[in-house]
């Protein structure tokens, strides 16, 4: 009776052993998403509310005025910071140019119906506000993620959460060469 328990008492410990062993070897790290990916992620996450404004108002998805003020206060709060002007610059173009292309590809559908009748924000007073403090916290995690000596794992992982989020290819690339650069060493 005792025999068939028997490998029980070795089996245990082994699975324990083996599972601390991955997580110690940094393989549960590399699962937790890092905070400039969840960033990069949340605000995307805004482009279809945004999209659905500009259809309303029949505007145009690019504004350079607003892009080129965003591009320059990110400068100045990386300044402060410590980062280099040049890499925050390319990391929030790479991130507006994801922006536009995930908007021009949602206005060339029609309106999807779950967006029929729902009341749309203003973009000056509370979405631009909103993005404004996701570009905040990106300088935070910027630093963060330039001084982890990660930026491979954390552009692995951007690609693949992205990916599993389903945005397309002309969506994420620009997103991910943005965040290269401002990961990026060299000017
Ligand atoms: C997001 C917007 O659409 C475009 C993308 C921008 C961005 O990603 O910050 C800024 C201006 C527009 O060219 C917007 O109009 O606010």
């Amino acid at each position: 009776m005792w025999k068939s328990f028997a490998p029980m008492t070795w089996l245990a410990p082994l699975v324990a052993c083996l599972f601390f062993t991955l997580i110690s070897s940094g393989w549960a790290e590399e699962k937790a998403a890092s905070p400039l990916v969840m960033l990069v992620v949340e605000r995307l996450s805004w482009m279809d509310e945004v999209a659905e404004v500009k259809r309303a108002k029949a505007a145009p998805v690019v504004d350079p005025v607003r892009e080129e003020a965003l591009l320059q206060a990110m400068e100045k709060q990386g300044k402060e910071a410590g980062l280099p002007p040049e890499r925050v610059r390319q990391f929030f173009a790479g991130q507006i140019l994801a922006a536009k292309a995930f908007q021009e590809d949602w206005l060339s559908r029609p309106k999807p119906a779950a967006w029929q009748g729902r009341p749309l924000p203003d973009l000056t007073t509370e979405v631009r506000p909103r993005l404004d403090d996701i570009g905040r916290r990106m300088i935070s995690a910027l630093t963060q993620g330039r001084q982890s000596g990660d930026a491979e794992v954390i552009v692995r992982q951007a690609r693949e959460t992205l990916q599993k989020q389903g945005y397309a290819e002309a969506v994420i690339n620009p997103a991910i060469k943005g965040l290269k650069a401002g990961l990026g060493r060299r000017p």
